[in-house]
């Protein structure tokens, strides 16, 4: 808006200028000019970069009204060309609108330089030394201000986006970023989507403080990006939720990444900065699907899908895995539709569907010795020696 008000002042300026009778003495003009300048230059280096650009215009202007009152109507042209590539280079364009905006202006000037007439050539003898330092400091100077906000416009914008898809807390990839990540890899190839849940979060929050809530939130970040593969994803949904974008078609790959990262967590204690260990756990469902043409719109189901089986895990005791895949046709499975599993013997499991509780890892009100833990994945044993480990469900039921 304000570079928009200057270049109104500037032209409002240059037509007062113009009207003034007498007209006063170039060196006058000059020697204000110069005064302008340096101004220009102290408002400049404090910070003040909008005064800073109308102490800039307003010589050139006071220049380009001199030019034109004394040699007719192209003696001001050389520095109504710096004004407008001045405004071109700062207004909000992008940069590509700004070279070809200022490529077209420069182009409209050599032109001009040839094709002017003999008054605006003749007009260079009567440059005065001051008129030239004016000059030169004018061009020198709008061309570095121009650079440096063009500059700092870039990398504002550059951190504004930054800032909008990343989680400022754990540093995961943001909701918005989530919903430009999963249509993106959906229409490239099959997509499987972890939604992944701790358990029991308000009760650390409750018992040790929001600070340490945060401090488990960060860990557990790093911890799920150290077990997903370099192409995967990690989004923090939203509060103590993550959702992990994992392009593949292999759903038994899925399913042993969904567990890796559930070991990743239960299997080593978390140590607070108040010296306490505490287990922390979580609970995943696991969705996939894709490729797609219309991703925007499988999107949303393949998360509801996902939302609903990490639901199903927490419902089942919570620490553990659910998967539900769709079907043959790319259609919206229902949870019934969810084959049950070896490792799944909760209540309610009369219902048909696919409850992984990892191998000799009961759920953690039944603590146990992590004898069945997967080759390849961390063992629960380290924490489990721990007399002081708290687990976020003990502290559940304590609360309670
Ligand atoms: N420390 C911290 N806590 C948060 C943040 N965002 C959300 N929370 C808290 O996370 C807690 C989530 O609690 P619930 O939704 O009840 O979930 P839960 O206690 O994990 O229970 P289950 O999911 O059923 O196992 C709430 O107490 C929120 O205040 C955050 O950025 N930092």
């Amino acid at each position: 808006m304000w570079i928009y008000i200057s270049a109104l002042g500037c032209q409002l300026g240059y037509f007062a200028l113009l009207s003034l009778q007498p007209y006063p003495q170039p060196v006058v003009i000059n020697v204000i000019g110069v005064l302008l300048n340096v101004l220009a230059i102290m408002f400049h280096r404090k910070g003040y970069m909008n005064t800073a650009l109308l102490l800039l215009v307003v010589p050139v202007s006071a220049k380009a009204a001199w030019w034109e009152h004394q040699f007719g109507a192209e003696g001001g042209f050389e520095y109504f060309h710096i004004v407008a590539i001045f405004f071109v280079c700062i207004a909000s364009l992008s940069r590509i609108q700004r070279l070809l905006f200022s490529g077209v202006l420069l182009l409209f000037y050599i032109g001009a330089q040839y094709l002017t007439s003999p008054v605006y050539i003749v007009s260079y003898e009567f440059m005065s030394l001051a008129s030239v330092v004016n000059l030169v400091i004018s061009v020198t100077f709008i061309a570095v201000v121009a650079v440096q906000i063009g500059w700092e416009a870039e990398q504002r914008e550059k951190r504004y986006r930054r800032d909008l898809r990343h989680d400022q807390l754990t540093g995961a990839l943001s909701r918005f970023a989530l919903l430009e990540e999963g249509p993106r890899l959906l229409s490239r190839g099959g997509l499987g989507v972890l939604m992944i849940d701790v358990d029991h979060f308000k009760a650390i929050n409750d018992t040790q403080g929001h600070a340490i809530g945060d401090e488990v939130l960060i860990e557990l970040t790093q911890r799920l990006r150290h077990h997903l593969r370099g192409s995967d994803q990690l989004c923090r949904q939203g509060g103590e939720e993550f959702v992990a974008l994992c392009p593949t078609e292999d759903r038994e790959g899925l399913q042993h990444a969904a567990e890796r990262l559930l070991l990743s967590i239960n299997s080593r204690a978390f140590t607070l900065s108040n010296g306490q260990l505490l287990r922390v756990t979580i609970s995943i469902g696991v969705a996939q699907g894709g490729p797609a043409a219309c991703a925007e719109s499988l999107l949303p189901d393949l998360l509801q899908r996902a939302d609903q089986a990490m639901y199903r895990a927490k419902r089942e005791g919570r620490n553990r895995v659910v998967t539900v895949w769709d079907t043959p046709d790319h259609g919206a499975a229902s949870l019934d539709q969810i084959e049950p599993s070896d490792h799944d013997h909760s209540p309610d499991h009369g219902h048909s569907h696919d409850s992984l509780a990892m191998p000799g890892m009961p759920p953690l009100d039944t603590p146990g010795d992590g004898s069945g833990a997967a080759a390849s994945a961390p063992s629960r044993s380290d924490v489990s020696h721990h007399d002081d480990v708290q687990t976020a469900d003990e502290v559940y039921q304590w609360k309670r």
